[in-house]
């Protein structure tokens, strides 16, 4: 069983099934899938993929709290203090350690954290992504305004030149008050402006503000397991919805498998197209739309054989299951990260089989967890 002294003190508990053996979270996520599945006819549950208990987290949302002389980061306590993260077992023990040079960073920067009592201060959150196969990182630094983006960028060489492995730095402006994560404007400090990661042998890259999975093991299965069910159908085309930076599609793209993603944010799509490129393929095509614009506006014969859907927690909703039904591609093949939406689309899709349901560990130590299902068109 994983121990955090951070959950055992009462400082952090976002994992709330750490008290749990992780066989015995698996057993409890399965039959919550199985009771949210109830009345559906599933013909194949198969055996949950999980991966390691600990250090599987590729990316770290850091609260920066404290005062620019002291600066912790981390996440606001129960108690409402500030409590420093650095050293969560989640992250690997690499991660855990630059965690801790950034904070030294930004007290030797002199960045005043924002307080949001005050409505002052500069530097608001530190976000930190690695990539699995290389070990390098995204650095990213969300500020209320361009007042501390000197400051960062005079300290910027020492922490590079003690941190190789960190690829890209930018600067997030989020100037209102307790709203979203982050703003619209990023600045670049370095002149790389992507990471680059490999799962299975297929290039992916991440930029600032794509969507990226965070258990690398874990995804890298998913995409693998998703794969194979799309072969056994020998598609010719495949379309890819709420694609991200194009793992699901890129993972099935072939000279004889096409792909068509679709994504809503304009930076995913920059590295799905990056990584058609790298594999030298031209029938793929990606594109930054609504995944329930772009159904509506196609023409039923334009339908390919496979359709991938991996939606956020809201589900794919009422239209796109419509339109899934009425195209009625010979599969569908859904990836949730919400078991109770994925329950939900499921009903309303009609004129299909559901043939295999499979738990991904993706979120150990809580309740969530990924779900990948196949449903074949009924009488195929
Ligand atoms: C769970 S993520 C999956 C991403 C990708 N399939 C992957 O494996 O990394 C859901 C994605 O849907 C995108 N998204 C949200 N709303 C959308 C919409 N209306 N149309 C298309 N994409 C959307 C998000 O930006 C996000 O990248
Ligand atoms: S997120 Fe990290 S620090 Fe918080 S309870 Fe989980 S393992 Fe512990």
């Amino acid at each position: 069983m994983l121990t955090c002294s951070y959950f055992s003190q009462g400082k952090c508990r976002s994992c709330n099934w750490l008290e749990q053996p992780v066989e015995q979270q698996l057993t409890n996520k399965s039959s919550q899938l199985a009771t949210l599945l109830e009345g559906l006819n599933v013909e194949q549950f198969l055996s949950p993929v999980s991966g390691p208990e600990s250090a599987f987290r590729n990316k770290a949302k850091m609260v920066v709290m404290g005062a620019a002389h002291e600066p912790v980061l981390g996440i606001v306590g129960p108690d409402g203090s500030p409590v420093s993260l650095c050293d969560c077992p989640l992250y690997p023990q690499d991660m855990q350690a630059l965690l801790h040079r950034l904070e030294k960073f930004v007290q030797q920067a002199g960045i005043p954290p924002y307080r949001i009592d005050k409505s002052k201060g500069e530097l608001k959150f530190i976000l930190l992504t690695r990539a699995q196969h290389s070990g390098e990182y995204l650095l990213r630094f969300v500020l209320r305004s361009h007042n501390a983006i000197e400051r960062i960028e005079r300290t910027l060489p020492q922490l590079l030149a003690d941190w190789p492995q960190i690829k890209v730095v930018s600067v997030n402006i989020q100037p209102v008050h307790m709203a979203r994560l982050e703003g619209d404007e990023e600045i670049f400090l370095t002149e790389a402006t992507r990471l680059e990661e490999v799962f299975n042998g297929v290039p992916l890259f991440i930029r600032p503000k794509s969507f990226f999975q965070t258990n690398p093991v874990v995804a890298a299965e998913l995409y693998c397991i998703a794969r194979d069910w799309v072969a056994e159908l020998k598609p010719s085309r495949v379309w890819d919805l709420f694609c991200g930076v194009g793992g699901f599609g890129l993972h099935c793209a072939s000279h004889e498998v096409g792909v068509t993603g679709i994504e809503i944010e304009a930076e995913a799509i920059a590295c799905a197209k990056l990584s058609a490129e790298a594999l030298g393929l031209d029938n793929l095509s990606f594109s930054a739309l609504d995944s329930t614009g772009f159904a509506q506006g196609q023409d039923a014969t334009e339908v390919p054989d496979v359709i991938i859907v991996n939606p956020p927690r809201r589900g794919i909703g009422e239209q796109l299951c419509q339109s899934l039904s009425a195209f009625a591609p010979r599969a569908i093949v859904y990836s949730s990260c919400n078991p109770v939406t994925l329950a939900k689309d499921l009903k309303l899709i009609d004129g299909y089989e559901i043939k295999r349901v499979q738990l991904f560990d993706m979120f150990p130590h809580t309740e969530h967890a990924e779900v990948l299902v196949l449903l074949v068109k009924k009488g195929l």
